[in-house]
């Protein structure tokens, strides 16, 4: 009864929906009238996936891409190769995740991006073949090496990866006048083990 009431006052027609614009106007207001209001995060969450579609939804296309490049995998740590959990002690990696991480080693220089300091996201992760750019990217840490931690924080901005002589490595550029070594090495031993 509800929906003949609502197909009479919008003017559609009981046979095949022969309506007006105007009576189509109608219904889809009055549908969106009686829908629960859609939040502002969903909005942007929605928005946010169009622009940044999922990788592996367009595999085909990203490895067409990178055929006779060199690839370089960065990854973050906090959601994405653990799970948000209430207490950031406990933010796990599994150990299937860390086999995952260390296969795509194997095959790409892999570096992890985090805004926790290097020593923790390795001792989380515990791969020493990785890069790791702790602190936003403030320490650094190479496969095998020190942690390295930025000398002078507001002349420097982090780039990228790059592969400069036969060694690649994380690096800096500094303002051109600055140019100089970026860096100072903790006495530290490193302080990822190798995975459990
Ligand atoms: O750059 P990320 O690797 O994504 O790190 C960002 C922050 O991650 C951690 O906080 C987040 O994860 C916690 C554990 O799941 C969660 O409890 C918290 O609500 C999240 O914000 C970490 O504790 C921060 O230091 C990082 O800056």
């Amino acid at each position: 009864a509800a929906s003949t009431s609502l197909r009479r006052r919008s003017g559609v027609d009981d046979d095949y929906g022969a309506r007006s614009p105007c009576a189509t106007s109608w219904v889809v207001q009055a549908m969106r009238a009686s829908s629960p209001a859609r939040s502002a995060a969903v909005d942007e969450y929605a928005a946010w996936t169009r622009k940044h579609p999922s990788a592996l939804a367009s595999f085909e296309q990203i490895a067409a891409s990178a055929k006779g490049k060199q690839v370089v995998v960065f990854l973050d740590y906090d959601g994405t190769l653990s799970p948000i959990v209430a207490d950031p002690d406990t933010a796990f990696i599994t150990g299937e995740m860390r086999e995952a991480v260390r296969g795509v080693a194997k095959h790409f220089p892999a570096a992890i991006v985090t805004g926790r300091c290097v020593e923790k996201v390795c001792s989380f992760v515990g791969l020493s073949e990785l890069y790791y750019a702790g602190s936003h990217g403030m320490d650094i840490k190479g496969p095998g090496s020190n942690v390295r931690h930025l000398r002078r924080r507001s002349s420097c901005n982090l780039l990228a990866s790059s592969s400069r002589s036969s060694s690649t490595r994380l690096w800096w550029r500094r303002p051109r006048a600055r140019r100089g070594p970026g860096w100072r090495t903790t006495s530290s031993a490193s302080p990822c083990t190798s995975g459990a």
